[in-house]
């Protein structure tokens, strides 16, 4: 049976699985979670993800949330042996790929859900600061890219760090229409990405983000 992924197209995390699923030519089932009705604050829900967020995975019978912890799960368990999008045996390489997811997670998406959790749950626009923030955020990306030079963001070979990376910037950057200027490096990183097969496999999730965006700014 196809593992499930319960998410909604639009949800950048959830894009980001949606790549890495893409890459490991895995088949997955997806089981749409509405917010506007409420589906992810529904008893069923919750108590198989008490965290509340998409995407959330289901494989026979084993539930995860996070797309940094599930396609870090899909590959260790769909991927070929010592996989070089998540090499459980090679510990250097595994650490750099780490250490940009984390690099996501705890700063570059952190500051850009800043910017869109209170817009998407309740409707608040976002504060100067909020966006200021995620700017420096991008900042810290740029410099990253820029001095350790690679193709991508872990080294010169594909890591699961490429899909959360790129579908925070590419989406999110809606907020600062101007980035691709303002952070060179991480506009020529995200040109290479486009050409991977991946990256277009998130198209509809993209389209989606720019209306929810569009809707909740006017
Ligand atoms: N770090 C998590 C973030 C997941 C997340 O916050 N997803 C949003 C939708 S894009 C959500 O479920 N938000 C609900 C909430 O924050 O309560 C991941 O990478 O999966």
């Amino acid at each position: 049976m196809a593992p499930k992924l319960y998410g909604f197209f639009g949800s950048p995390p959830f894009g980001a699985v949606l790549m890495c699923a893409k890459e490991l030519g895995l088949e997955l089932e997806i089981v749409i979670v509405d917010f506007n009705a409420g589906d992810h604050l529904k008893e069923d829900f919750v108590k198989i993800n008490p965290q509340r967020t998409v995407p959330l995975l289901e494989d026979d019978g084993f539930y995860l949330a996070d797309s940094h912890a599930i396609n870090a799960y899909l590959v260790g368990k769909y991927g070929k042996e010592n996989d070089p999008l998540y090499p459980k045996h090679d510990i250097k390489r595994k650490a750099i790929i780490d250490h940009r997811q984390y690099m996501d997670s705890s700063i570059v998406a952190a500051n850009a859900f800043q910017v869109t959790r209170p817009l998407f749950l309740k409707k608040i626009k976002p504060t100067v600061a909020s966006i200021e923030n995620f700017r420096e955020a991008l900042q810290t990306m740029d410099r990253q890219i820029e001095i350790q030079n690679t193709k991508y963001i872990a080294g010169d070979v594909l890591s699961i760090a490429d899909f959360s990376n790129t579908v925070t910037i590419t989406s999110w950057g809606y907020f600062l229409p101007n980035w691709p200027e303002e952070f060179p490096n991480i506009n020529a990183y995200i040109e290479r990405m486009k050409k991977e097969d991946w990256f277009n496999v998130n198209d509809e999730g993209w389209k989606n983000f720019k209306a929810i965006m569009d809707l909740l700014m006017k």
